[in-house]
């Protein structure tokens, strides 16, 4: 620094020394005076810093207290008393600022520096006059004043009295005269600023709702252009200014009232946003899983309600007598639960129904609750399949709160391997776990003498989880099995009561007939016959119906539209009453029921045959009885239309041929030459035995085909009355194929 200001320092002060000069001396030059200092003839005057120096020292909370600048040396003494004696203002006492050893020319260059031009007339002697003066430093050439808090930190002075210059700076920071606006604004900005609003404008225009519009447009107000500027530069013609301005005005308006509105609903819009987040809060403040729970409470409401099952008894539920027998006892307990639990008996607290669909183990759980007359709560296992942690564990927990504040009462849990089952684990199903344990501690949780009975139901019993089956838990089985001949007899009768039927239908006909069906198929069997009546127009169900809707059920509906052509009905004509004739005349065929060439499902007629009773057990000549019904249907063809005629229609017969052969021979045990042995998996067998087998299979099913053939031709005249019987009638039953084979005529119907 000292080097630099030796340049313009012309009385050549070292430029080592202590000085503060050299470093303040560039203040003098300044822009608006452009005259050097001459700090040499300065040294000289006694130059008392005046009431400016005086206020910047003077901080305002000593403001009341007047210093007095007294300058310790003699030779500075007299001047400045000249120019303190007649000032009132305020004066600066430099002991106190601990500036008394400061030289009186310091002192004054640090004002000059501080006060630039403060001390002009002082300067009139200034030797030189200068132009310009380059400043010493970047700040000060840009500015046109001099960064005096840098330049009087890095002084000497600072040096010297750090604490003074710091309260100094600190003070002079406040005074307004050092406060400059650098913000200046120029014309060239200002239309900048202008153009950049007005692009801001017309793109937030296209793409920001109305809200951030209003939120955007805020404060635009000075920098909209004067209307008169406006017009000016519109060259609006004089005649048109007025309706111009009034425009004006309407639109200004309306866009005041707009802005109005769009800050309105932001303000809105943000108070809604506001409660919403403090509720959301205050939510997971006191409960993490609001929502869960939320879900949890509507999803159970609907399965915790009970139902009173007064209505429902045993009397409804038909051909399932030996479950009805096993669940009485459970009805005796929940109407009277003292009498058990006083003689120390303990009844099973959960109750499995085991069977197939639709056999009525719902209806039974429902019975049971009706029989004793208590409340009954029915969960489907799928309810508690959730995705959602803890959910199907809080429904359970919740329906068994409820169960046992009603006891005594039943609950029943359907489809119970959905929720019981051994598939836990899988990922389609994460809380499973969860859900089953949940259901187990509720078991575990009351007492057989409580009056909580909890009745699963389930079609895959093997499917359950083991802990689910142990005893204290569905520790009792009961199997609901499709009903026999008899019990579907009586769920008919039961269905048949509820729609008006002819006094000719017999029930167990049907029955027979429906080998394997459900009570709820047997209930589905009767409502399509009523409807086929109704829409027959009939007042009533005949056995005509009932046969018709086993029919849909068993093989589909009938297609007639199809067009068969005439060739094909008398192929087929004659392949059904082949069956026909085979059965009728074979001793251990099963008696026929009915006759059709009518299509059906995939077929294009069938023969059907009815057991005397459901069978449990078949005979040799039953199974061998069964297969020459089968091969009747080539047969025919072969003996009617030739070898060369012979169709694909027989290949199902033959399927059901093979397989009766099969498991005669694999099975049964019924070949002289492989023996009483089973053969279950052929594949492993040894190349001899397994063609020992399939020799054994094909000399059966050759043997059949020669019996068939044998009564075909015996009976062929009978064989060629059916079929023409069935092209006439198209479709004969039991009775009328029986008056056809004794050769007497059919009614005319
Ligand atoms: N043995 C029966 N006696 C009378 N009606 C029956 C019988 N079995 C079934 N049904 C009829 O079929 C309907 C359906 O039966 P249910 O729902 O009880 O069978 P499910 O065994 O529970 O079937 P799923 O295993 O499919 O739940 C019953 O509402 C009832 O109308
Ligand atoms: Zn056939």
């Amino acid at each position: 620094m000292c080097a630099a200001a030796s340049r313009n320092q012309p009385d050549k002060k070292p430029a080592s020394c202590l000085s503060f000069r050299s470093s303040l001396r560039p203040s003098a030059s300044t822009h608006q005076n452009r005259h050097f200092l001459n700090t040499s003839g300065l040294a000289q005057r006694v130059t008392v810093p005046l009431s400016h120096l005086i206020n910047a020292f003077h901080s305002p909370k000593s403001s009341s207290v007047s210093l007095s600048a007294s300058i310790s040396q003699s030779q500075h003494r007299e001047a400045a008393a000249e120019h303190e004696a007649p000032s009132t203002e305020p004066v600066l006492n430099l002991k106190d600022l601990g500036l008394s050893e400061l030289k009186v020319r310091q002192l004054d260059e640090l004002v000059d520096s501080l006060l630039p031009g403060f001390c002009t007339r002082n300067r009139v002697s200034s030797r030189w006059h200068t132009s310009y003066i380059s400043a010493q430093s970047f700040f000060e050439n840009k500015h046109g004043f001099l960064d005096i808090f840098s330049t009087l930190r890095s002084s000497c002075l600072y040096r010297q009295h750090p604490k003074t210059v710091q309260s100094i700076c600190a003070d002079l920071q406040r005074w307004p005269v050092f406060i400059q606006s650098r913000g200046f604004k120029t014309l060239k900005s200002r239309t900048r600023r202008l153009q950049s609003t007005s692009e801001r404008f017309t793109e937030t225009q296209h793409v920001a709702p109305s809200f951030v519009k209003g939120f955007l447009l805020r404060d635009r107000g000075s920098d909209v252009e004067s209307l008169d500027k406006l017009m000016k530069t519109k060259n609006i013609p004089e005649a048109h200014q007025d309706a111009f301005k009034t425009g004006f005005a309407e639109g200004f308006l309306k866009a005041q009232a707009l802005t109005q509105k769009t800050n309105d609903s932001l303000r809105r819009t943000r108070l809604f946003l506001l409660v919403l987040l403090l509720l959301g809060i205050y939510g997971l403040l006191k409960n993490p899983f609001l929502s869960v729970r939320f879900r949890t409470t509507t999803g159970l409401d609907s399965a915790v309600d009970p139902v009173q099952m007064k209505n429902v008894t045993f009397e409804h539920v038909k051909g399932v007598e030996e479950a009805k027998q096993e669940l009485q006892e459970v009805v005796e307990f929940l109407k009277n639960p003292q009498k058990f639990t006083v003689l120390g008996g303990k009844l099973p607290k959960g109750i499995l129904l085991v069977g197939p669909p639709g056999t009525g183990k719902t209806l039974l759980a429902r019975a049971v609750a009706g029989e004793a007359d208590v409340p009954f709560y029915y969960a489907s296992g799928s309810e508690f399949d959730e995705m959602f942690v803890g959910v199907g564990a809080s429904r359970i927990r919740n329906l068994f709160r409820e169960a046992k504040a009603n006891a005594p009462c039943v609950i029943f849990i359907d489809e119970l391997d959905s929720v019981g089952g051994k598939r836990i684990e899988s990922p389609m199903h994460p809380y499973s776990r969860q859900t089953i344990n949940q259901l187990l501690a509720e078991m575990d949780g009351f007492k057989p003498n409580e009056g909580v009975i909890i009745i699963g139901a389930t079609n895959f019993p093997e499917a359950l989880d083991n802990a689910l089956i142990r005893p204290g838990r569905f520790d009792m089985q009961v199997t609901v099995p499709r009903p026999d001949v008899k019990g579907r007899t009586e769920i008919l009768k039961w269905y048949l009561n509820k729609i008006k039927f002819d006094q000719s239908v017999d029930p167990e006909i049907i029955a027979r007939g429906t080998v394997g069906f459900s009570g709820a198929e047997l209930e589905n069997l009767v409502n399509q016959a009523a409807l086929k009546a109704a829409v027959d127009g009939k007042d009533m169900v005949t056995m005509k119906e009932l046969e018709f809707s086993k029919d849909k059920i068993l093989m589909g509906p009938e297609r007639r539209s199809v067009e068969i052509d005439n060739k094909n009905k008398t192929i087929t004509a004659y392949h059904e009453s082949g069956h026909a004739i085979i059965a009728y005349y074979t001793k251990d065929a099963m008696p026929i029921n009915k006759a059709t060439i009518m299509p059906r499902g995939p077929t294009l007629g069938h023969v059907s045959l009815l057991p005397e009773n459901d069978r449990w057990n078949e005979t040799r000549s039953q199974l061998l009885a069964q297969m020459d019904v089968s091969m009747g249907g080539r047969v025919a063809e072969e003996l009617i239309f030739g070898t060369d005629h012979i169709t694909t229609g027989a290949s199902s017969d033959f399927d059901n041929a093979t397989k009766i052969a099969k498991r005669m021979v694999t099975r049964f045990g019924m070949s002289e030459k492989l023996g009483v042995m089973t053969y279950s998996d052929t594949g492993k067998l040894s190349p001899e035995t397994q063609s020992a087998i399939e020799q054994e299979i094909r000399i059966l099913l050759r043997d059949s085909y020669e019996r068939a053939k044998n009564i075909l031709k015996t009976h062929a005249k009978e064989h060629k009355n059916l079929a023409e019987a069935l092209l006439t009638y198209e479709t004969l039953d039991a009775k009328e194929i029986q008056i056809v084979l004794e050769g007497k005529k059919l009614e005319v119907r």
